[in-house]
């Protein structure tokens, strides 16, 4: 791993085919969440740039959903190849911004180039459909509707800092193939992995215009982008509290947002608890809990608590705690003021009865993976997200008692249950408000072609290979009237 990755400290941002410095002269740093230091700047944009960015994309997408699929999906391909050859660097960066280990961080590169292919290979085959007027009554035979989905126009892509490539590719592959422009804002944390996917796509050659990199605070640019009316349509994955504001301020666009979470892990007494222990911490902790689907929540059933604590706890002990370029598992989070969160929540907790099984012992930033024993729904922690490695653990006496605090919460992304009757997890997964329901699995968004939903707190719409090119297009009418 070279240490010099980061050689040009002022990043620009991209707009009509070139590499910029804004006009505002100001910049933003980038500070890494474990190297104490600033990485790198990403350009503070102002809204003329942003509405050159939309401008040029509405020219550009005019003759990019002209040409061919085929062609559109050349360009793809290269820009999945380019991350494959980048895969280091890229990854050096994203570990480095982010603080995720090297091994993930090449992991998420890879991943983003299998989506990219697989994308293009989905949208090759989806096809339009025709209807005849004669199966509705009084209609006529001469009647024909000719169905296709046709490109929204300009794609505003908002990604979060957690997998700053990832997240933000499966929204612009999906977007393009289908024929629209896009306007890549990345988070703040997380843009210089943005910018360097962009170079990668830069390289293919791609129109001019037809994608943007947009940076700045999302607080300052984030509504302006947000309402602008060159934009057709957004795909956002951030917070929830970002997301609802979001589509306040969006007026009659399609909009798409993946939130937050507190996805509850629930442990029958006839579960296989050892499995269920490794699932539920790799779950919860990986990437110290800064995952939309990490597991939350503990709701597990008293006859079988004590044991699955202890096996818990077993597990917690095995995970590795320290910085990202030794391939740790739990490592410094984002910055200081979410672990000031993190430990507000456990000292709340603490302060009304729950009890520390490991962990709860902090270094600056870094937050030693935590599991809370006896955390009641009085508690702060039973029901908001961490986005850290804090894990409660909640008894319940019943099924009945797991779904009801499962559903109480304002998040519904996924849960998990953990039994070894079908029939008991059906009937659990039957009345669970989330979008997805893992049985006897941690919950995770992949598979990537799987469709990823948030319902309630969690988000609105769909995303997923296939969920996503529809989500960024639309059904198209032509009928043909024969003559008689
Ligand atoms: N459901 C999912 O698919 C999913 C996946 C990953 C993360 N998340 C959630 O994301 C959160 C963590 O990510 P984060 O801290 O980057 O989230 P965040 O909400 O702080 O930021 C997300 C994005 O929104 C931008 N933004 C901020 N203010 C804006 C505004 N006013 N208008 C438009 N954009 C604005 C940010 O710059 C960033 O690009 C967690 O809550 C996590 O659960 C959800």
């Amino acid at each position: 791993m070279g240490t010099n990755v980061l050689t040009s400290s002022s990043y620009k941002f991209y707009t009509n085919g070139e590499w910029k410095e804004s006009l505002s002269g100001e910049t933003i740093d980038i500070k890494s969440p474990y190297l104490s230091e600033v990485i790198g700047k990403v350009q503070a944009i102002t809204n003329e740039e942003v509405d050159e960015a939309i401008c040029s994309a509405q020219e550009a997408q005019k003759l990019w959903a002209e040409i061919s699929i085929q062609q559109r999906a050349s360009y793809l391909y290269k820009w999945a190849d380019e991350l494959v050859s980048r895969q280091n660097e890229i990854a050096e960066i994203i570990m480095k911004e982010v603080g995720k280990s090297y091994k993930d961080a090449k992991s998420e590169v890879t991943r983003t180039a299998d989506f990219i292919r697989y994308t293009i290979e989905e949208a090759l085959h989806m096809h339009g459909e025709s209807m005849r007027g004669e199966s509705f009554p009084g209609g006529s035979k001469s009647k024909i509707a000719i169905i296709e989905r046709v490109p929204l126009g300009v794609v505003l892509a908002i990604s979060p800092f957690n997998y700053p490539v990832n997240l933000a590719a499966a929204k612009i592959a999906p977007a393009l193939i289908a024929g629209n422009a896009v306007i890549f804002k990345p988070a703040t944390q997380g843009a210089i992995s943005g910018t360097k996917m962009i170079e990668a796509l830069h390289e293919t050659a791609l129109p001019k215009g037809l994608v943007s990199l947009v940076t700045g605070k999302g607080s300052v640019i984030g509504d302006y982008l947000v309402e602008h009316k060159g934009i057709n349509m957004i795909s956002f994955t951030g917070g929830t509290h970002t997301g609802v504001r979001l589509a306040q301020k969006a007026s009659m666009v399609p909009l798409v947002l993946e939130l937050g979470g507190k996805d509850p892990g629930i442990v029958c007494e006839d579960a296989d608890l050892k499995e269920a222990a490794k699932q539920i911490i790799s779950g919860a902790f990986s990437y110290s809990g800064q995952r939309c689907t990490a597991i939350k929540r503990v709701l597990v059933n008293e006859k079988v608590a004590d044991e699955l604590v202890g096996l818990l706890k077993g597990e917690v002990e095995k995970l590795s705690v320290g910085s990202p370029e030794d391939g740790s598992t739990i490592v410094p989070l984002i910055d200081n003021k979410s672990a000031d969160f993190v430990q507000i929540l456990i000292a709340d907790a603490l302060g009304q009865g729950a009890e520390v099984v490991i962990g709860n012992k902090r270094e600056h930033n870094l937050i030693h993976p935590t599991l809370l024993d006896y955390v009641t729904g009085e508690m702060r922690v039973a029901w908001e997200e961490p986005f850290g490695p804090v894990l409660p653990i909640i008894r319940v006496l019943s099924d009945e008692e797991a779904i009801k605090l499962a559903n109480e919460s304002e998040y519904g992304l996924q849960a998990s249950i953990f039994t070894k009757d079908v029939n008991r997890a059906f009937t659990i997964a039957n009345k669970i408000e989330a979008g997805s329901v893992q049985i006897n699995g941690r919950t995770e968004r992949g598979p990537d072609h799987f469709p990823f939903i948030g319902i309630k707190g969690s988000g609105m719409g769909v995303q997923g290979i296939r969920k996503s090119i529809e989500s960024m297009t639309r059904e198209k009418v032509t009928v043909l009237n024969i003559a008689e």
